[in-house]
């Protein structure tokens, strides 16, 4: 009989914690997970995934406008947001549904409310009942960082984003990254006027310059509008609806929605991590090692809350490799965080993996960069005026590839599969050698000068 409760108890069922305990059951371990609001986490609750189905949603916009010139007449076609929406919260319900029943289908028993620490090895749960644990995984994730101005209260962030009653006429949304950028997409193609506000001087900082261009300037081409290095001074609600906002160097403007898209912040507060003895960075991230151990032995930690990437796939692959190490019997498994593929779901999406044209020339001193910079077909017959952009960054020293960068329809799809060649240090000799299939856009990728 163990001295513990449970071999693992996990806290947050999100995109870490779940995999991190399914995993850790089919080992052979007796696993409980505590979840305060919904198993599944941000990215199926309110983050990747219903964001996607948002983005196709929303897409269809294009389409139709598209399709005509391709012989399709759509006269009378409309757009009912409530529909979307609840079809897509629906389909969010059935995700909660299947990732329950698989955590229920391997003997995870799920408490679902609050947890925190209240010993080395003892969690108490909302309800007061106290369990203890021979492995404590903190998989807790983050939330939305609210900046501080007069009135920020009333500014919604990602999180209502899918619950709103109506598509605003007019917004305003803050931050210059990922989301700020998808959301930005959405709500301009289902007719709202968006401005994008940023503190800093540039979008989507990581990313490389001339596609962060690209997509600056086929935005502003669709009517968003951008404000760089300014600062919010006060929003304050309007008696007849809506807000009045006031931004550094501008006149008060009144929208019908102020969102937050600026960054998230590691859930570690209020979890007693401080009393037992585990060490926060200066973000309030967890600090863990190469095998996702926190400074206290036997606590470990996945996903968000570590603020390593915060993407879905290397939360699950942090919470694979700790059931591995831990109650697979395996030697100890370190996620390996180079080169990691990512995409941005704007309108056009961007894609990208390694070292842009910057950090190469950095980090090799001299590159070898290639590029196509072209209209894909159906653009062209739908006259549409969007060029796509690929580039390819090479070390001069052995060929080998070092970064792949694109804005095109479809470029997530199709880098999934380009990462792979630049992870594999495949040579721009490699990616010459394979046949082209015509007439597609990925071709360009073996097409590049
Ligand atoms: C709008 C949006 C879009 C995104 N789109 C993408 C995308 O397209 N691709 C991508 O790769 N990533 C995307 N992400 C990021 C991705 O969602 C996260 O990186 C991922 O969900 C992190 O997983 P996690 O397990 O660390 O945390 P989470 O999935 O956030 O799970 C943590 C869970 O812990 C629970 N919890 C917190 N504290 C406690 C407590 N004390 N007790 C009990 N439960 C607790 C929370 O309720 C939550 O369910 C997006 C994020 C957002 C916000
Ligand atoms: N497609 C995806 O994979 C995807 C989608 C959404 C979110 N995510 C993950 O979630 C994380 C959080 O996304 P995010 O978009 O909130 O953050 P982000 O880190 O991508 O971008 C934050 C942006 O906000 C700006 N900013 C900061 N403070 C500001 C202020 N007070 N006013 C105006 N602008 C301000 C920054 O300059 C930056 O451009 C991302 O880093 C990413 O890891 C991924």
């Amino acid at each position: 009989m163990s001295e513990y409760d449970y071999d693992l108890f996990t806290i947050g069922a999100g995109s870490g914690g779940v995999r991190a305990s399914r995993v850790s059951a089919g080992h052979g371990a007796k696993v409980a997970i505590a979840e305060e609001f919904r198993v599944g986490g941000t990215c199926v609750i309110r983050g990747c995934v219903p964001k996607k189905m948002l983005v196709y949603g929303a897409h269809f916009a294009e389409d139709l406008e598209d399709c005509q010139k391709f012989g399709w007449e759509i006269e009378g076609a409309t757009f009912n947001w409530k529909k979307l929406r609840d079809n897509v919260l629906a389909d969010v319900d059935r995700l909660e549904g299947a990732y329950t029943n698989t955590l229920e289908s391997h003997d995870v028993e799920i408490f679902k409310e609050r947890a925190r620490l209240t010993g080395p090895h003892e969690v108490t749960l909302e309800s007061g009942r106290k369990v203890t644990a021979k492995h404590i995984l903190i998989a807790t994730g983050a939330r939305p960082r609210m900046p501080e101005c007069q009135g920020a209260e009333h500014a919604i962030s990602s999180n209502e984003a899918f619950h709103l009653d109506e598509i605003p006429k007019k917004i305003i949304i803050a931050g210059g990254g990922y989301i700020a950028n998808e959301f930005a997409g959405i709500f301009n193609e289902f007719g709202s006027q968006v401005t994008i506000v940023n503190r800093g001087d540039r979008l989507l900082r990581s990313y490389d310059e001339a596609v962060r261009d690209r997509l600056l300037q086929i935005s502003m081409t669709k009517g968003i509008a951008f404000k760089f290095n300014t600062i919010f001074e006060y929003i304050k609600p309007c008696d007849d609806g809506g807000y009045f906002v006031k931004m550094s160097d501008c006149d008060e403007e009144h929208v019908d929605c102020v969102m937050f898209a600026v960054g998230r912040i590691p859930n570690t507060e209020g979890l007693g991590l401080d009393d037992v003895g585990v060490e926060l960075g200066e973000g309030g991230e967890i600090v863990v090692d190469r095998f996702s151990k926190t400074s206290v032995d036997h606590i470990y930690a996945v996903g968000d809350v570590t603020d390593r990437v915060q993407l879905t796939p290397v939360a699950i692959r942090e919470g694979q490799a700790f059931a591995d190490t831990v109650f697979g019997g395996h030697e100890p498994i370190a996620v390996d965080h180079g080169c990691i593929p990512s995409a941005v779901f704007s309108h056009p999406p961007i894609a990208s993996v390694g070292m842009t044209e910057g950090e190469a020339k950095n980090q090799l001193g001299s590159v070898k960069v290639y590029q196509s910079d072209f209209r894909p077909m159906k653009n062209v017959l739908a006259g549409r005026n969007e060029r796509s952009l690929f580039k390819m960054i090479c070390d001069p020293s052995n060929d080998k590839i070092v970064g792949i960068h694109m804005i095109a329809p479809e470029a997530p799809e199709m880098m999934q599969a380009a990462a792979i060649a630049v992870k594999a240090g495949l040579t721009k000799a490699d990616f010459d050698a394979t046949v082209a299939i015509h007439p597609t856009m990925a071709e360009e990728l073996v097409l590049m000068k």
